[in-house]
């Protein structure tokens, strides 16, 4: 059976760094992502926490099939499904409380992703506990219709409704994902419902780095990733043999 290949972006296909525009990615990524895209068909999503118009930034010329904010918009054959951040204005309300909130501890970054909002706290390690219960407090406040999404020094408040595993579904309903097998490679916990929703789905889940996963398989950073998938886009299918 063919293959359908998911790829997350941070900690996956780029290695984590202090802030999240700092990203560096490899000069060779962008020509790597089309070719293997080209030899799967088409069959090559991003799926990842960032907005679909970041990973356009980053990855240009690439620009492919991928699912933004977790899951909240996406864009399939060059259709685009974007979420209007006017329809969140109580999301909006508390991404200015946030603002507020931390303007005094320095190193702790808002990243306004429209339907969706992050707090880091990589860069200030002492604010972790405080900035981990400002965001489940707003989230408290937000109500059902909201969630907390935990990572790597980040908490991130996002529709409900979004999930890694279900925009991952929703591709392989359709062409030209559909009858392939999915092979979803992720780092991160937000990965973990990918995992399982490929495992369910009978593909393959793939972590990168170490840490408690229900994935498969493991490979150890982006680098050793990066080479794998050079060598994908001249097989034309996933080895991980
Ligand atoms: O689903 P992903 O593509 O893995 O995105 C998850 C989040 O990644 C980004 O934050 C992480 O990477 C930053 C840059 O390396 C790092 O500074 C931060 O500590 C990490 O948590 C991104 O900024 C978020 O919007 C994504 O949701």
């Amino acid at each position: 059976m063919p293959d359908a290949l998911f790829l997350d972006f941070d900690g996956t296909l780029v290695e984590i760094v202090g802030r999240p525009d700092a990203v560096a990615v490899d000069p060779s990524l962008p020509g790597i992502l089309t070719r293997l895209r080209e030899r799967l068909g088409g069959a090559l999503a991003l799926v990842s926490g960032r907005p679909v118009a970041t990973l356009d930034g980053f990855l240009d010329p690439f620009s492919g099939d991928a699912a933004g904010l977790h899951g909240v918009e996406h864009r399939i054959g060059g259709h685009f499904f974007p979420c209007d951040p006017q329809a969140h204005p109580a999301l909006r309300r508390g991404v200015d409380r946030l603002r507020d909130a931390v303007a005094g501890w320095p190193g702790v970054l808002v990243e306004d992703k429209g339907c969706s909002v992050a707090l880091h706290w990589r860069l200030a390690p002492g604010h972790a506990a405080e900035a981990h219960r400002l965001m489940q407090e707003l989230a408290g406040d937000l109500g059902g219709s909201y969630r907390l999404q935990g990572g790597k020094a980040v908490a991130e408040i996002l529709p409900a409704f979004a999930g890694k595993g279900p925009i991952i579904e929703r591709f392989m309903q359709e062409p030209p994902y559909r009858g392939r097998r999915p092979v979803f490679i992720g780092d991160d916990l937000t990965d973990e419902n990918g995992f399982a929703v490929v495992n369910h789905l009978g593909g393959l889940s793939v972590r990168i780095g170490g840490g408690e996963s229900i994935a498969a398989v493991h490979l150890p950073d982006p680098t050793s990733l990066r080479a794998a998938l050079a060598r994908w886009a001249e097989l034309g299918r996933v080895d991980l043999g």
